[in-house]
């Protein structure tokens, strides 16, 4: 029997195993229900057998395992001198109780697969990465590094892995984890990070795998809180959704900021001055103002019936306790209740001092009683109440944004025509980061215990704010690319957004080795860093295959589906990025030639990124909001306009009129190096005017015919990776 053969046996047996655990977890859900001591525990054991079998049920499709370690000999070995293990995505368990067939990817033994190398081999003899092609296992490749032996970037089955023409969603990259990615991964629970990564560094794939460790290696300690994953918008969302759940964890909640704070529906839109006020952290100053505003010195006494007797709080002993209170800022409404109960002791001591006794019933009684005179001095308040009350009220606004903001800055977020009352206000997305920054005023929000933020630096201050009043007592993933930031409040520093995401103290990482785009294509983009007004290193890529066209064309449609036809031929997904003006039209060119297409759509909940562009999302391959195909069947062609493509990659893309997507927003260039960054394999730039001149060739010789650039050998290579 070879190796190979040997390995394969391994797999049946593990499939059996994985069966046998998965109708042992259906009986233990059927016993379950029967051997719980009452309702609230037969609902909790219930819940989690279910979602084992869920977890067990997600699995069934992928390769059993991996890879696998052999440890030698020696004390580096320590307790796992002479052992093998099979390292999987999931912990499959041994035939009658004996050692398991499979290790979690996230124990800690499985770590050394990741981290082991020829110069510290962590006590591994032999390193084996297995090859699979549909569900059959093709082939293994050994590294001895006993022997000082390590393929690194020459693994053949690494090299496949990510290489891969990209077909339908994001899946995980367990199997090829990179060492530097493998760190930020397992950081600590309690340690808050900030991975500031080029375009395709995986920053994405980190943070998801994160997620998938911190539940494993804390599950009883985030069971309560839970983790919570932040995009920034559905289609991402749509494209990333099977990650987690091919991972086992099928719990995590997945959402974009504008849906957690969506206490309102959002029907009003914002200009372009009055989104970068609203969204400037000077605001959470004119919010807390205006909510305080509200609370009054008492001026006059308490009285209080209580029976024959009526107690009397005076004046001054009230005022002092409104004193108190709001020197010791508590949340708005925990400072309320706390003046009513300080009240109702006061009347307490004076009602004992006379012998009454004081139950239960007594204090309802009398705090019913005291209510009146709390709600005069601390009102009770809606945050739509405090907001509405701001913009719609000029005097209102001047009074708490004295000093804070600019009479024209008031003037821009002011309401020219202010709803008769809060209920009929058409609130724009930036009222409703507004109205979470009240609401957390009044009381703290449920808390979770690890927030991991993708995109992070498009998010404005409030927004930040939002998230750290949600992750104040956990920690906190910070995901992004300064060079990525394409909103107008979008973060050029990150100390700054940290601070607002209330961990100024998280470590900022870099991670600069490109896992999607092709080298040619990585030095095209490369070409704009200069321009964008972030610093930030370059990426480099891991990939030397891919291929890049730039062609000017007289007709840009007839350009695109042309180019759209040819990718067809190649497997994978295909994606034309165009600026959100030419989406609707290059859709209707595929349409007309033939061709079988989806879009995104734009958002169908108002929550644009930035005032003035369309746009957030809906992605139809994944949540069922595109136009329809014309040809029928799940299209393997998508038109994105460019505003919805962050986070976004396909096998495929085409880049139609740089000049365009560049000129199309104030940051355009930073928009136009998203597009250009989301080919996988090949990218095409069409183009019918000038490029925009980052990206022209420098010395302004055409490329070879104007036609083809075939690979990076064709661009003058740029040690720096800045624009000449
Ligand atoms: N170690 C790895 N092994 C295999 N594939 C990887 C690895 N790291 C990243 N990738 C792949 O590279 C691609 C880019 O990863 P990801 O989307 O996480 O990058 P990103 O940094 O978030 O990119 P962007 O900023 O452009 O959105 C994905 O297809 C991902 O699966």
């Amino acid at each position: 029997m070879t190796e190979l053969d040997e390995e394969r046996v391994h797999v049946a047996r593990c499939e059996a195993a994985l069966r046998a655990m998965i109708d042992g977890a259906r009986f233990n859900v059927v016993v379950g229900e029967h051997v719980a001591g009452d309702r609230y525990s037969a609902e909790r054991l219930g819940r989690h057998l279910k979602s084992l079998v869920k977890e067990l049920q997600e699995d069934t499709g992928g390769p059993p395992f991996f890879g696998r370690l052999d440890f030698g000999s020696g004390a580096a070995a320590g307790e796992h001198c002479g052992r093998r293990y099979h390292i999987g995505r999931r912990h499959i368990s041994g035939e009658g109780g004996g050692p398991p067939l499979v290790i979690d990817w996230r124990a800690p033994v499985s770590r050394a697969f990741y981290r082991a190398g020829a110069r510290d081999p962590r006590g591994v003899a032999v390193r084996r990465r297995f090859g699979w092609a549909e569900g059959t296992l093709t082939g293994f490749e050994d590294e001895r590094l006993d022997r000082g032996e390590e393929l690194g970037a020459a693994s053949r089955i690494m090299a496949a892995e990510i290489e891969r023409p990209r077909v339908g969603p994001m899946r995980d990259i367990v199997a090829t984890i990179q060492p530097e990615q493998d760190d930020l991964v397992r950081a600590d629970l309690a340690e808050s990070i900030c991975v500031q990564g080029a375009p395709g560094t995986g920053k994405t794939a980190v943070g998801l795998h994160r997620a998938a460790y911190l539940l494993y290696a804390h599950r009883r300690r985030l069971e309560r809180g839970g983790v919570l994953v932040l995009g920034p918008n559905r289609a991402f969302l749509g494209y990333i959704s099977a990650v987690l759940p091919a991972l086992g964890e099928v719990d995590v909640e997945q959402t974009t900021v504008e849906r957690l704070l969506a206490r309102v529906p959002v029907s009003g839109r914002d200009g372009e001055a009055a989104a970068r006020v609203k969204h400037d952290a000077r605001m959470a100053e004119v919010l807390r103002r205006a909510l305080y505003g509200r609370v009054r010195r008492p001026t006059g006494p308490i009285a209080v019936p209580d029976g024959s007797y009526r107690w009397r709080i005076p004046e001054e002993g009230f005022r002092r306790i409104v004193d108190d209170t709001r020197r010791e800022s508590p949340p708005y409404g925990v400072g309320r209740e706390r003046v009513t109960s300080r009240v109702v002791d006061a009347v307490r001591r004076q009602a004992e001092a006379r012998g009454r006794t004081t139950g239960t019933a007594w204090t309802r009684t009398v705090t019913r009683a005291v209510r009146p005179f709390v709600d005069e001095v601390w009102p009770a308040v809606r945050p739509e109440e405090v907001v509405a009350g701001l913009l719609g009220d000029p005097a209102a606004l001047a009074a708490a944004a004295d000093g804070i903001l600019t009479a024209e800055e008031q003037a821009a977020i002011l309401w020219t025509r202010p709803p008769r009352t809060f209920r009929s206000a058409r609130w724009s997305a930036a009222d409703a980061v507004l109205l979470d920054e009240v609401a957390g005023l009044l009381e703290r929000p449920d808390g979770y215990g690890h927030v991991i933020v993708d995109e992070a630096q498009d998010l404005s201050a409030m927004q930040c704010r939002a998230v750290a009043r949600r992750s104040e007592y956990g920690s906190v993933t910070v995901l992004g690319d300064l060079a990525q930031g394409t909103t107008p409040w979008a973060a050029r520093v990150w100390p700054e957004h940290l601070a607002h995401l209330g961990k100024p103290e998280a470590r900022v990482i870099a991670l600069t080795t490109g896992f999607r785009v092709p080298a040619a294509v990585v030095e095209l983009a490369n070409r704009l860093l200069g321009a964008l007004e972030a610093d930030v290193p370059p990426t480099r890529s891991f990939r030397s295959d891919g291929r890049l066209r730039v062609r000017q064309t007289p007709d840009l449609r007839s350009a695109v589906v042309e180019a759209v036809r040819d990718a067809l031929r190649h497997e994978g997904s295909i994606g034309v990025i165009a600026a959100d003006a030419d989406a609707g039209t290059l859709a209707a060119a595929l349409r007309d030639g033939g061709v079988s297409a989806s879009a995104v759509t734009a958002d169908a909940e108002g929550n644009a990124e930035s005032a003035g562009t369309a746009p957030a999302d809906a992605e139809g391959n994944t949540d069922g909001d595109a136009a329809p195909d014309v040809g029928g069947g799940p299209a393997r062609v998508t038109v994105v306009p460019v505003t919805m493509a962050k986070g976004l990659e396909y096998d495929h893309v085409v880049v139609a009129e740089p000049a365009a997507i560049a000129e199309a927003e104030e940051r355009g260039l930073n928009r136009l190096y998203v597009a250009l960054t989301r080919a996988v394999s090949r990218l095409d730039v069409l183009h019918s005017r000038p490029l925009p001149p980052q990206i022209a060739v420098p010395d302004s010789r055409p490329l070879p015919s104007r036609t083809a650039v075939p690979d990076s050998r064709s661009l003058p290579s740029q040690a720096d990776g800045r624009p000449r």
